[in-house]
């Protein structure tokens, strides 16, 4: 079984291979939405495999969702390429931030080239329309977003959150967490934000939703007292003492 032990130096050891692993430094960027910088969240060799193992099977993007644009090419991974050990040591490392759930959806891997970008959205599904409520009953709200730089962009490609003015300069192995629900597990509108164009250079980035694990249903032969939202819910469980 895999034993995580956590030392004075904030160094966590994994109980199965003898590694250590720091735990990530979270500088906040914005209060509401929750924003944070996570520096070398990835080291270049992790950056550089993710890039190796995606470049070759992109595809464009074009539309995420009605009305949002990107215009980069992208990849979202499959079963196996998750399972890769690279990829698993990232995961046991987000652990360390959010509760990452068996639930969360696959990572995607997205390449800009200059003039590419990500238009102005929201990451949560909206629980008001009916395609919204049906993927939070199937797949849990996205409570946050994990999104990691894998190079350097010489100019523009910040991802932006326009409704608070703040935006975060791509830096590779960084990574920036942003919530996309309030605290009481409501979405948050403020968490609004885009992929600026790039200017010069490419981006790639990894992404990683997170997402709530639904309450079980209730025992068929029970009454439920209260009908159950889905949203009503915390977010996923910090779980690193730096955490949010
Ligand atoms: O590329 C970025 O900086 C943002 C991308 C994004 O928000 C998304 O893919 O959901
Ligand atoms: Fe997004």
């Amino acid at each position: 079984m895999m034993m995580t032990l956590s030392n004075d130096d904030n160094e966590v050891v994994s109980g199965e291979k003898c590694e250590t692993e720091k735990l990530p430094k979270l500088i906040e960027m914005s209060q509401c939405p929750r924003v944070y910088r996570v520096p070398d969240f990835l080291s270049p060799a992790e950056c550089e495999h993710l890039i190796d193992i995606s470049k070759n099977k992109l595809r464009p993007c074009n539309e995420i969702s009605s009305g949002v644009h990107r215009s980069g090419w992208g990849l979202f991974m499959k079963e196996g390429e998750e399972d890769h050990d690279v990829v698993k040591k990232i995961f046991q490392r987000m652990k360390m931030l959010v509760n990452l759930t068996e639930n969360c959806e696959v990572m995607q891997v997205i390449r800009y080239h200059p003039g590419e970008e990500t238009s102005a959205h929201y990451d949560y599904f909206n629980p008001l329309t009916t395609n919204g409520a049906m993927k939070i009953g199937l797949y849990g709200q996205r409570v946050c977003t994990i999104l990691m730089y894998l190079s350097e962009v010489e100019e523009g490609g910040e991802t932006s959150f326009p409704e608070v003015g703040v935006k975060v300069k791509p830096v590779k192995g960084d990574a920036v967490l942003f919530y996309n629900c309030k605290p009481n597990g409501e979405v948050d509108p403020l968490s609004l934000h885009q992929g600026d164009p790039v200017i010069k250079g490419t981006k790639w980035v990894a992404i990683k939703l997170i997402n709530q694990k639904n309450s079980p249903p209730p025992p068929a032969t029970t009454t439920p007292a209260t009908t159950s939202n889905p949203t009503s819910n915390t977010n996923p469980t910090p779980s690193g003492s730096s955490a949010p």
